[in-house]
């Protein structure tokens, strides 16, 4: 993809996916489901293969990062985090039966606004913000985020 500024050389950009997602009764229209195809199982696979694994949203206001992420209400319309979660589940399930593997799976969820750090699972600590602290083997880590087992996913409202 090329973008032309006034007076300087054009611009060229790569992408390994572009999505369409305005009018869905169009043949090109990308599906919550073929957004998560195209990125979420490929993010599943390395994470059973053992290795970290890291969605990055990024956009201005309104350009639908939460849309994607979480989705929205009503058929289909779930995005991604719900649908790795689920396919995660499943993928345990089919694995563990018969049980060769053990598996345990830790949630945290925390939110980063206005550079202060929200515990999101933990809803005594929302009102105030949590420490970013650096450990010398580890790295970096947010001190007192909750980090919860969990056995199966299920949407809480
Ligand atoms: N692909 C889409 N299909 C249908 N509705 C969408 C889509 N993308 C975004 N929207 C809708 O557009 C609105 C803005 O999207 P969203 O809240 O996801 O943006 P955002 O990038 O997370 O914004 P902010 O940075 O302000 O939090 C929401 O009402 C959302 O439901």
């Amino acid at each position: 993809m090329y973008f032309f500024f006034s007076r300087k050389q054009p611009k060229t950009f790569a992408f390994d996916h572009c999505f369409f997602s305005l009018e869905p009764t169009l043949p090109h229209f990308a599906s919550q489901k073929t957004v998560f195809e195209c990125l979420g199982r490929d993010i599943l696979d390395n994470a059973f293969d053992g290795y970290n694994a890291c969605i990055f949203a990024y956009g201005q206001t309104g350009s639908g990062k939460s849309y994607t992420m979480m989705g929205a209400p009503g058929l289909d319309e779930g995005g991604i985090i719900p649908r790795l979660c689920n396919a995660l589940f499943e993928r345990i399930a089919v694995q563990q039966s018969p049980p060769a593997l053990t598996y345990k799976v830790e949630v945290s969820y925390m939110e980063i606004y206005n550079e202060r750090v929200h515990d999101l699972l933990d809803p005594e600590t929302t009102r105030r913000s949590l420490r970013v602290r650096e450990h010398a083997v580890l790295g970096p880590y947010v001190d007192g985020l909750s980090q919860l087992a969990v056995t199966s996913f299920q949407v809480r409202r």
